[in-house]
């Protein structure tokens, strides 16, 4: 039988009745870990990760409700180094300034797990959930409980004598698995959403390749941008496009062994993040150029358009927020607008797929 996409097409929604609810919960949750990563942002950027040191996903949904209860957890915050180094003296009233958004944050991250859990329970016991679909979304439930382990592994490690910040590696873990999440539920919502793409223009192959290479730049970009800020490196060198004068550096390689440069060595992690964004955002332009020239008007062409559109916008606010030494609300700004890029970049894919054969 010859291969026709519309037929397909149409098979495949008879397959999937009734999933328009299952895609709308699944962006809906996408949302809320959207929204779970610009917390995460502020939570970093106002030193007020480090703030619990306990972790009781029960216990800890209430704050604090008496005097002697904020007591007790100023007094174990005081046992850390961050607080002897950094944040001496600063008194109950300036606890309680680092401890709220820390707070909030594992409050949100309780509330997705249960914007997610109830509701597949609910679709699950109706019967509602295609059984292709169960092992994922069990994957994601898993993931999801793997990403509160990650954050407390992560808080753990500031804890360690003589540090005053969490293991740049465990941050670009937690940071990297908050992404992951993001785009699995993501590209499984638009999936249930448009189960199979449109007919493809014969130009799709090649966009979509240019596409792909802009995204694996980009992924690279975002991790690169989370040692940026697991080492605070965009305190230093606040000038664009050279460094202290240079295109590279000094010191580049000034660490041993020279792996260790990519991630703890300030000029290097900050110089790596701006070329690979500056050849993610070209590589971006010209998909979008690529797909604005041979792909027809539609969903397609709009969304290379779109990808180019964030990396540019990305790029501006990482430019700005260097230059202005990120204030709290840049930096925050810049790691949620990562969130977008990866959206644009999804979506693209998404409309670029190839086609499913028929059976
Ligand atoms: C498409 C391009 C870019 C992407 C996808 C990207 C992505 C990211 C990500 C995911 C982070 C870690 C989370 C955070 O924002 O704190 C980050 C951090 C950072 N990026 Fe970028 N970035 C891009 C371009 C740039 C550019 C061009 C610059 C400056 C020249 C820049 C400067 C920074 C700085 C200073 C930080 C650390 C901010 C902090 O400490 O909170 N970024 N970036």
């Amino acid at each position: 039988m010859p291969f026709d996409v519309q037929t397909s097409a149409a098979a495949a929604d008879r397959t999937q009745p009734n999933s328009r609810p299952i895609a709308l919960w699944l962006l809906t949750v996408a949302g809320m870990v959207w929204a779970m990563v610009a917390i995460g942002g502020a939570t970093r950027l106002t030193g007020s990760g480090l703030s619990i040191m306990e972790w009781a996903p029960l216990s800890g949904t209430l704050p604090p409700l008496s005097e002697a209860e904020w007591q007790r957890l100023y007094d174990l915050y005081r046992t850390i180094p961050q607080y002897a180094l950094v944040n001496q003296g600063f008194g109950l009233a300036g606890f309680k300034e680092i401890f709220w958004l820390e707070w909030f944050h594992r409050l949100w991250g309780r509330l997705i797990g249960l914007a997610y859990a109830l509701p597949l329970l609910w679709f699950w016991l109706r019967g509602r959930i295609p059984a292709g679909l169960k092992p994922r979304l069990l994957l994601l439930l898993a993931l999801g409980g793997l990403q509160g382990a990650v954050g407390w592994f992560m808080v753990a490690s500031g804890f360690e004598a003589d540090r005053t910040a969490v293991s740049p590696y465990r941050l670009v873990t937690h940071l990297g698995l908050a992404l992951v999440l993001y785009a699995a539920l993501l590209w499984t919502g638009l999936s249930l959403l448009r189960p199979q793409p449109a007919a493809p223009h014969p130009a799709t192959r090649s966009v979509r390749r240019q596409v792909k290479a802009a995204v694996w730049l980009l992924v690279a970009t975002m991790l690169a941008g989370g040692f940026v800020a697991g080492i605070r490196a965009g305190f230093d060198y606040n000038t664009f496009p050279l460094m202290e004068g240079r295109w590279v550096p000094e010191g580049y390689w000034r660490l041993e062994p020279l792996w260790t440069n990519l991630t703890t060595n300030i000029p290097a992690v900050q110089f790596n993040h701006r070329l690979l964004a500056t050849l993610a955002t070209l590589a971006a332009l010209g998909a979008a150029f690529a797909g604005w020239r041979r792909l027809p008007a539609g969903p397609a062409r709009q969304a290379c358009l779109g990808l180019a559109g964030a990396a540019c916008l990305q790029y501006a606010l990482g430019v700005a927020a260097l230059l202005l030494v990120v204030p709290v609300w840049l930096g925050t700004l810049h790691q949620a607008c990562a969130v977008l890029v990866l959206t644009a970049a999804l979506i693209a894919l998404h409309a670029l797929r190839e086609p499913r054969r028929a059976k």
